[in-house]
C-alpha cells in the first residue's frame, strides 16, 4: 500500500478478527488529536535565536517529536536524535523553549481531519475516552481546552503525570487500573513508535494513525494492529463491551 493509500484507507496489519471488543479508547495528543508541530517548531527556533545558533527546518523538528518536551529542546540544540547537549546549555534553554511555547501554543495547532467526527462516534458508542500523551502538563490542559477537546476525556495523563512516560507501559496500565479494566480492553491510538511499544508492552490493542510524527520514521515500521486514515475510520472497528 502506497503513501496515499495509507492516508484514505484501514490497513489491517494484523491478523485478528475486527471489530475488536473494547472498553476504554486512550488517545495520543501530538501527531493524532493535534497538529501541534508548527508550533513546536516555531518555540524551537524562537529558542535557537535567542541562544545564537542557527534555526532548523519544520520537517526536522518536527522528527524531534515524541519524547516530551525536554528530549524535544535536546534535539533541537545538538540537531541529532541521541546526543546529549551540555548540561549547562539545555538548563539555560529549557526555561526559553518553555517560554516560547507559552506564548505561541495554538497559534497554527488544530484538531486533524476527522478527530471530531471520531470522538463523537467514540462518545456515542458508549467508549470511555483518555488522553495520554508525553507533553508536559502544563501544556496538554490548556491545548485541549482551547480546540475544545478535554471535555471528551474522562482522564489526561501527560509526561509528568506519573513516573515513567511511553514507550513505557505505566500510564496505560495506570489507566487500566483507574477505569477497572484489564488491558486487552483497552485501545490506544497513537502515531508513534512510543504509543506502539507501550501499548504492546502493557498488553493492550494498538491502532496507529499514518499522518502524525513517528520522529520521522514510516508508520508502517510499528507493531500494530490496524493503521487508520483517521480517528473516525478507527471507531468503526471496535465493539463496545459492557
Ligand atoms: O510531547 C511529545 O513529544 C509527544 O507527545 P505525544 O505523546 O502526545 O505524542
Ligand atoms: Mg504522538
Amino acid at each position: 500500500m502506497d503513501q496515499d493509500n495509507l492516508q484514505r484507507a484501514v490497513n489491517y496489519t494484523n491478523k485478528i478478527a475486527f471489530p475488536i471488543p473494547i472498553k476504554v479508547v486512550v488517545i495520543d495528543l501530538d501527531g493524532t488529536l493535534l497538529d501541534t508541530a508548527a508550533d513546536l517548531a516555531h518555540a524551537a527556533n524562537k529558542m535557537l535565536l535567542e541562544l545564537g545558533k542557527p534555526e532548523l527546518p519544520l520537517a526536522t523538528i518536527q522528527s524531534f517529536i515524541g519524547k516530551g518536551i525536554q528530549k524535544l529542546v535536546k534535539r533541537s540544540l545538538t540537531n541529532s536524535l541521541d546526543t546529549e547537549p551540555d548540561a549547562e546549555l539545555f538548563a539555560k534553554a529549557l526555561p526559553i523553549y518553555e517560554r516560547n511555547y507559552r506564548e505561541h501554543l495554538y497559534t497554527y495547532t488544530r484538531p486533524y481531519p476527522g478527530v471530531v467526527e471520531g470522538l463523537n462516534a467514540l462518545k456515542q458508542n458508549g467508549f470511555q475516552l483518555a488522553c495520554i500523551t508525553n507533553k508536559a502538563e502544563a501544556f496538554t490542559l490548556p491545548l485541549l481546552r482551547a480546540t475544545n477537546l478535554l471535555a471528551y476525556f474522562e482522564l489526561v495523563l501527560s509526561g509528568d503525570s506519573l513516573p515513567k512516560k511511553k514507550p513505557d507501559p505505566l500510564p496505560l496500565l495506570h489507566a487500566c487500573k483507574y477505569f477497572h479494566i484489564v488491558p486487552h480492553e483497552l485501545l490506544l491510538i497513537g502515531d508513534s513508535l512510543n504509543d506502539a511499544i507501550a501499548a504492546r508492552a502493557a498488553g493492550c490493542n494498538i491502532f496507529c494513525v499514518p499522518y502524525g510524527y513517528n520522529e520521522g520514521r514510516d508508520v508502517r515500521e510499528l507493531d500494530c494492529d490496524a493503521i487508520v486514515p483517521t480517528l473516525f475510520e478507527a471507531s468503526k472497528l471496535i465493539k463496545k463491551v459492557i
